[in-house]
């Protein structure tokens, strides 16, 4: 089964070569055929060029895509969309004065969550993120990455990843699992953290590995949560049974877990909001990608990651949405690249390169997803009539969605 798409005003993220990232100036670049046509055969892209070159093609179904621009899917490299009820309470907390650490001090926030996660039975949470997956592909999103990390107990852990690997089979999507028991010390530990942390090395870790139900490990390493001698220790024992490192870090507080993910070549370090000169010179010496969270910024009233920054120093950034009920209830990646722009001051080709393949490479699927390359999954999004790919960031709050294609089929 071919499709052609015709009459494309701008084809975005055009890459012959597969790269994996781009990095530093690079990211300025975003590489564009202007009134172009696109050819998938089945769930790939077999081909692309400009309009003129495509007379002779003959394909099983022919998109008119006059006035629209064409760009490949978001590739969202941090989500905790699989969660219980929500938190729109502590919402109103907040508004009314609380801070979000307040909030967690009275057992709050996290394990709020932990709470009703713990309550409510597979298939009702199968359900309630199956609605979130559902809205996010509609939304643009053809890569997922999903976390645990509201179980905070073995079996409510795998519980968690279960349902992740379900909504893996079930949905055609790409989805990546990441084991993030060491989220918050839960309830029960409350004056044993180390317990806690033996039980994620001694027992979780072992657990999810030899059950593959995730391919990362992450930790939220932070002032209140896990300290850097906790992170390296749970970063180890993934390791050692093939989990990759990629984590929460620099959220509220800087004081050296960068250096330590680096040093444990972390896929990726999301967060960032609080960074020093350090923590970009030790970036600057692995293959780690920066991954911003602007919504939550955004959400939490937080300062943004300083995107400029990074870029500027050369290094590689990813946007991701952050989606969770706690301080980013939303997955939609049109408003993080608008929001990157708008607060961040990316230019729309960065934060396009960075919500795409380098997304991609936050997840580990750069060589299959990302941009517009031959052999590459077909996954598109193809806009509405737009005046130039600019109005996307631009014209924020609307949905410039007109159809989005997974695997070659619209969703
Ligand atoms: N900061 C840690 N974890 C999530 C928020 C979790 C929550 O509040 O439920 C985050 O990435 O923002
Ligand atoms: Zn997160």
């Amino acid at each position: 089964m071919t499709t052609l798409i015709t009459n494309i005003q701008e084809l975005l993220q055009v890459r012959d070569t597969n790269i994996l990232k781009v990095s530093g100036k690079d990211m300025k670049q975003l590489p564009t055929i202007k009134n172009a046509y696109l050819l998938i055969d089945d769930d790939t892209i077999v081909g692309y060029g400009y309009m003129e070159d495509c007379k002779n093609i003959e394909a099983d179904t022919v998109i008119d895509a006059t006035g629209k621009v064409v760009l490949p899917t978001w590739c969202d490299s941090h989500t905790h969309i699989v969660y219980a009820g929500n938190r729109e309470q502590e919402f109103v907390d907040r508004i009314n004065g609380l801070s979000y650490e307040d909030i967690a001090n009275r057992g709050g926030g996290i394990l709020n969550s932990t709470e009703k996660l713990q309550q409510t039975s597979e298939d009702d949470l199968f359900e309630q993120s199956v609605k979130r997956l559902k809205a996010v592909m509609k939304l643009g999103t053809g890569a997922i990455e999903i976390k645990s990390g509201y179980g905070l107990t073995v079996e409510a852990e795998l519980k968690m990843l279960r349902v992740i690997k379900r909504l893996k089979q079930d949905f055609p999507l790409k989805v990546k699992a990441t084991l993030l028991a060491a989220h918050a010390v839960p309830k029960d530990y409350k004056d044993n953290k180390d317990g806690f942390v033996d039980l994620v090395i001694n027992e979780m870790i072992p657990k999810v590995a030899k059950e593959q139900l995730a391919t990362y490990i992450d930790v939220f390493c932070e002032k209140g949560y896990f300290d850097l001698n906790d992170t390296e220790r749970i970063l180890k024992a993934g390791k050692s049974h093939g989990l990759i490192p990629k984590i929460h870090v620099n959220q509220f507080n800087a004081f050296g877990g960068i250096e330590v993910a680096v040093k444990n070549q972390a896929l990726s370090v999301d967060h960032l909001e609080e960074l020093n000169e350090s923590d970009i010179a030790m970036l600057k010496t692995g293959n780690t990608m920066p991954v911003a969270l602007p919504s939550c910024s955004y959400f939490l009233s937080i300062p943004y990651t300083p995107g400029r920054q990074l870029i500027d120093a050369g290094l590689p950034l990813a946007l991701a949405s952050d989606y969770n009920p706690g301080s980013t209830p939303s997955g939609n990646m049109n408003f993080v690249v608008s929001t990157a722009c708008i607060k961040m001051k990316l230019t729309p080709e960065e934060a396009i390169n960075a919500a795409t393949i380098n997304g991609a490479y936050a997840m580990g699927i750069s060589a299959m997803y990302g941009s517009i390359t031959r052999g590459k999954k077909a996954n598109i999004i193809i806009t509405k009539a737009i005046p130039s790919y600019a109005f996307l960031p631009y014209a924020f709050g609307d949905n410039h969605i007109d159809t989005v294609m997974i695997n070659g089929q619209i969703v």
